[in-house]
């Protein structure tokens, strides 16, 4: 059985490629420098000549401040990529399982976004993504797309690295308080598009869709900083004092929403999925990080 997975140098794809696959699954990881998803054209061929049984695209472009002054390679990527795998997906008769995000909302909603909520992204990163996503309900039946949140992990780009990066050499950190959402591990995330991606594989009635995944027990950015540094004083990181601002007070090219937590009931249901509380998570992603436990995987080419 064989499935690609795009992104494998990014959080979810890095966890993906190193996920313990049962022995008959042979993971080919591509990475920019085997298909570069700024070039949709590429992207038919690939994946009609791969014989895939499955194709899962944790890719994307992920710089939310930099994608208002690049819209064209964010829409490529977020959106005419998956556009194209849709089509090659379909046309090869297999499921397409797609990454998506919180910032498809607008973050005017009180409580948790559901799948049925009307989706008006407020940035160029989140209207990428939601365009990408329609193109893959579209463009071939036999897809999940899971919307997740606040991704976080040892290896790669996120929040938390960055909070323990500012930390070293700053006192004081100011972080916003009034934007809600649940962060969440890329491990977890890998672990749920596998069980997802099988039973696609497996059963031609398997459920498919729009799909909320995240972490448990809503926080804000400030909240999340907070318990960073809680934890981290125990693996000897220097802890700063964090001060709550509004995001007023944290200007940023992009904009974001102020409330993005997900209601994972759905996924819940249709693929017995208990989300596990996040703060969990991070002591698992802390500990990785201060035994240095970020070592390259394996990946078949
Ligand atoms: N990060 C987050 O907080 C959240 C992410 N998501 C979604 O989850 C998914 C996974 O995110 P995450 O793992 O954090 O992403 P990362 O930013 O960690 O990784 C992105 C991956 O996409 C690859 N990529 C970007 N541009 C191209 C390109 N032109 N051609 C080929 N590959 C490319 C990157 O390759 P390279 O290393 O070469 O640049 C990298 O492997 C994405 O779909 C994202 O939209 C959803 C909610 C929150
Ligand atoms: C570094 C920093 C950020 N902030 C604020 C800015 C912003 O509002 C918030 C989070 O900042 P970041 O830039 O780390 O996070 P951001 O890039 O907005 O993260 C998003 O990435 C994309 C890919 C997603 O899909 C989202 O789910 C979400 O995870 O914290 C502070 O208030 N103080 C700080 O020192
Ligand atoms: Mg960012």
């Amino acid at each position: 059985m064989r499935i690609l997975v795009t992104g494998v140098t990014g959080q979810v794809g890095h966890e993906l490629s190193r996920y313990d696959w049962p022995e008959e699954v042979e993971i080919v990881a591509a990475s920019r420098h085997d298909l570069d998803l700024a070039d949709p054209g590429a992207i038919e061929s690939y994946i009609a000549a791969g014989r895939f049984d499955a194709v899962i695209n944790p890719a994307a472009y992920t710089a939310v401040d930099r994608a208002e002054a690049d819209p064209v390679t964010a829409w490529k990527v977020n959106a005419l990529a998956p556009a194209a795998m849709a089509a090659a997906t379909h046309k090869a008769g297999i499921p397409l399982i797609c990454v998506s995000t919180d910032y498809v909302f607008d973050g005017t909603k009180a409580d948790a976004y559901d799948e049925e909520d009307p989706i008006s992204p407020v940035g160029v990163y989140g209207a990428s993504k939601a365009a990408g996503e329609l193109a893959v309900r579209t463009g071939n039946p036999r897809h999940v797309i899971l919307r997740t949140s606040w991704v976080f992990s040892s290896h790669g780009a996120n929040f938390v690295k960055t909070m323990l990066r500012l930390a070293a050499d700053r006192p004081h950190l100011r972080v916003v308080d009034d934007q809600r959402g649940c962060p969440t591990s890329a491990r977890d995330i890998a672990a749920v598009l596998a069980k997802i991606t099988l039973r696609l594989i497996a059963d031609a009635q398997a459920p498919t869709g729009t799909y909320h995944f995240s972490n448990a027990e809503p926080t804000t950015w400030c909240g999340f900083a907070k318990e960073i540094f809680r934890q981290a004083e125990s693996f000897g990181y220097r802890v700063p004092d964090v001060e709550a601002i509004a995001t007023t007070e944290y200007p940023t090219p992009a904009r974001r929403p102020a409330n993005s937590v997900l209601d994972p009931t759905k996924i819940e249901r249709d693929f017995a999925v208990v989300p596990r509380p996040w703060r969990k998570a991070l002591a698992e992603v802390l500990s990785d990080l201060a035994h240095g436990a970020t070592e390259e995987p394996e990946v078949t080419r």
